[in-house]
């Protein structure tokens, strides 16, 4: 027996390992199996020869990859935090990094190094679990939170070769002294779990810290200030993924995160071990982005490319997979309060005369769009701005007409 989502994609999905394999399909809906009666689980999948060809990635619009390591500024936090004279250099670095990629790396982030290893060791046990128990936790449709396999309860093609837990960070919660993190990881998976998240839950604490600080940072560089930011993501409402790769037989065809650019504001990545997988598109190839021991590979998001008016960029990236090793990734993404409006401030791109480039927008809306409308690529944004703005010649009205509406459903 196959144990299957109740979604349509997911059933093409496994009825098409099932025949590649050349085994008898039984489909079985409602809740999950734990595979202890013979039952052949999703993850399977991870074991086929050949991958199934919902997750062949297209090869025709496929760029160079390069050996050759991205440049990216390792940025000492504590020192720019200390005084003008740790913060110019760091303010310097970090302007030239996200006027050309938005990609840079922190030191200095004071998250203590057992803490990120709890959060990744957690993540490598959490991914070794049952299916039957990992989803417990399932994302709820046109939720970003939840455990998925390959996205395949939400698309049907160009599929992932991953699987995510995802779980929300809110500022004001953890102000109130609500453990949002630990309820979350019991009230989804059972009161067995409350140690990992309790784990998540300093690590998000962690994260929003650095976020932060790196918004003081940002702050500074673009003459801002060091709190105008920092103001702006006081009351966040971010996201923690723990992406988790899988070794893949045929790495070359497929990704373990296709080409897109980060909707949220900041995203601040932890790497496991000295497995590579993360590239970032510059100058028209792959160039890839290493783990650096007890550093954060930090990008500029689409917000707050939209916060300095495309001055700061929001750059395309994926992860690769690889034939013999699993790679594991933690992307805290710094998101504002759902209702905030992301503006450019005056001296970040919204200077008088200065033409705008994207509308005024909440990130309760943009979240929407790429869970409901528009499954995040490589011109999100731009998207996400002609929906809630068309044209004026289209005369399309934006909530009835997504441009792309179908697309999050089927590709
Ligand atoms: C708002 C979001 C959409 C995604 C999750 C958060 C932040 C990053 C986005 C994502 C990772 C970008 C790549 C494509 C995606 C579908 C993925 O592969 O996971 C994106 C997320 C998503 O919609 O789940
Ligand atoms: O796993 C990685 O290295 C990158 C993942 C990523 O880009 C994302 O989750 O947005
Ligand atoms: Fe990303």
């Amino acid at each position: 027996m196959v144990y299957i989502s109740n979604a349509p994609a997911a059933s093409k999905l496994v009825a098409m390992v099932e025949s590649a394999r050349g085994g008898s399909l039984a489909v079985k809906g409602g809740e999950a199996d734990d595979g202890a009666d013979g039952t052949i689980v999703v993850l399977d999948l991870w074991r086929q020869p050949k991958i199934p060809a919902p997750f062949v990635w297209p090869r025709a619009d496929a760029l160079p990859s390069s050996p050759r390591e991205l440049d990216v500024p390792v940025v000492d936090l504590a020192a720019a935090l200390r005084d003008a004279a740790g913060m110019r250099p760091a303010a310097a670095q970090v302007a030239a990094a996200c006027a050309s990629h938005g990609f840079f790396q922190v030191t200095g982030h004071g998250v203590a190094p057992a803490l990120a290893r709890a959060a990744l060791d957690g993540a490598a046990g959490f991914f070794r679990l049952p299916l039957a128990t990992k989803q417990r936790a399932r994302r709820a449709p046109g939720m970003v939170t939840g455990y998925t396999t390959a996205h395949s309860d939400r698309f049907v093609a160009n599929l992932p070769w991953k699987e995510t837990l995802s779980f929300a960070y809110r500022h004001a919660a953890a102000a109130a002294g609500d453990n949002v993190v630990v309820d979350y990881f019991a009230s989804t998976l059972g009161d067995d779990f409350k140690p990992l998240g309790e784990v998540y839950q300093a690590y998000c604490e962690a994260m929003e810290e650095v976020s932060l600080a790196i918004m003081a940072v940002l702050g500074e560089s673009l003459g801002l200030g060091s709190g105008y930011y920092r103001d702006f993501f006081a009351d966040s409402s971010s996201i923690m993924r723990c992406n988790y790769y899988p070794p893949c037989p045929e790495p070359e065809r497929t990704l373990g995160t296709g080409p897109h650019c980060d909707p949220s504001a900041l995203t601040v990545l932890l790497q496991d071990g000295d497995v590579h997988g993360l590239q970032v598109l510059v100058g028209g190839a792959w160039r890839p982005v290493s783990p650096e021991p007890g550093a954060f590979v930090v990008n500029i998001g689409d917000t707050f490319m939209a916060l300095t008016n495309g001055r700061y960029k929001s750059c395309l990236h994926r992860a690769v997979v690889r034939r013999e090793q699993e790679r594991r990734s933690l992307a805290f993404f710094l998101c504002p309060r759902e209702d905030r409006v992301v503006r450019p401030p005056a001296g970040a791109g919204a200077t008088a005369g200065e033409r705008r480039l994207y509308p005024d927008f909440t990130w309760a809306d943009f979240m929407r769009f790429t869970q409901r409308h528009y499954r995040a690529d490589t011109r999100t944004l731009d998207a996400f701005a002609h929906w809630l703005r068309p044209p004026a010649c289209s005369g399309a009205a934006p909530a009835a007409s997504p441009p792309t509406a179908t697309q999050a459903a089927t590709v």
